[in-house]
């Protein structure tokens, strides 16, 4: 699934109309588009330039064409190119996002928030009342995901609890489910594993890859962000430029699931964390279209395809 990150208001509808077709054909599963409705106080590395207010009517024009151009080429209730938008629920506006975004079948996707726990709730209520198409047009809700639990939002704080305790009882009651950087610098290891062990069946462990994700020390952007790297590879988060920010994940989802195999996750959490939970997230008709049979070496740790290495058809159940 390809991510764009805030982008001026143009710049992103180029983009969403150029890869649509991508979707459509099948290249990629799916968009995710971080903004631009974020918090300018939770940014991160996304433009604080870029981002919007939700109210106003260049933002509602750019929403509507947005999920015009994600629509693009395609027909049926599954064609939304478009599957997850990430946005800041305690924004004025913020429930008019969730209204368009459901009613086009796109997951709004709680993130770069500055959500108190109480603001947090509430965008969870409200979307419980909220028509949405759903899967297949069946008016079944997926179940929206955060993005990236803990980084670009409050940490917990005995009397300030943000967003996370509200987002971890609402996944531990299968209500949402909860991305996690698992490159063991955006969250520390003990901290995923105690997520893992509170809602295992919610845990969706993302990439958050840019351009800069495991490449040799250099300078790359994060759309209009200059970022870069400057250890080796997996070694350090690629930063903003002249600041500590860091500005995606280090590993790519090999490399995470190595960790989480490393830090003692039994294989039978790992495996759907970084697989079948996340793949929620699309139509089932998008989803992944088989799984191979693998080994975890735990001594060396290493992952080699298990004998036989197999691949099955989309659909057919699992062993
Ligand atoms: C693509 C993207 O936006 N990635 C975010 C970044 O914006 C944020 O700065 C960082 C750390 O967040 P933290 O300092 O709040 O932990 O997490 C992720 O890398």
């Amino acid at each position: 699934m390809a991510s764009l990150p805030t982008l001026p208001a143009l710049d992103l509808l180029a983009a969403v109309r150029r890869l649509a077709p991508l979707v459509c054909e099948g290249t990629l599963a799916g968009l995710h588009l971080e903004g631009p409705f974020l918090s300018p106080h939770r940014c991160g590395a996304q433009s604080a330039e870029d981002v919007l207010e939700p109210g106003s009517d260049r933002s509602r024009r750019l929403l509507e064409s947005l999920v015009q151009a994600g629509r693009r080429n395609h027909a049926g209730p599954d064609a939304q190119a478009i599957v997850a938008m990430t946005y800041a629920p305690e924004l004025d506006g913020a429930e008019w996002v969730e209204r368009t975004l459901f009613a086009a079948g796109i997951l709004p996707s709680p993130g770069h928030t500055d959500a108190t726990e109480a603001e947090f709730t509430t965008a969870l209520q409200r979307w419980a009342e909220m028509p949405t198409p759903g899967f297949g047009g069946t008016g079944q809700r997926g179940h929206p995901a955060v993005t990236h639990l803990f980084n670009a939002m409050p940490g917990f704080h005995h009397r300030a609890p943000g967003p996370v305790p509200a987002a971890l009882r609402a996944a531990a009651r299968g209500d949402l489910r909860l991305e996690l950087v698992a490159d063991g610098l955006h969250v520390d290891p003990g901290v995923v594993l105690d997520v893992l062990r509170l809602a295992p069946g919610a845990v969706c462990v993302v990439s958050d890859a840019s351009a800069a994700t495991e490449a040799p020390a250099g300078a790359h952007t994060l759309g209009a962000v200059a970022i870069q790297t400057t250890g080796n590879g997996s070694a350090t988060a690629p930063r903003v430029v002249g600041q500590t920010t860091m500005a995606s994940g280090a590993v790519a989802l090999d490399g995470a699931l190595r960790h989480l195999l490393a830090w003692g996750v039994p294989p039978e959490l790992a495996v759907p964390a970084v697989s079948t939970t996340p793949a929620l997230t699309l139509p089932p008709a998008r989803r992944a279209s088989g799984w191979v049979e693998w080994e975890w070496d735990a001594e060396t740790g290493t992952i080699a395809p298990g004998p036989p290495a197999v691949v099955v058809p989309p659909g057919t159940p699992g062993p």
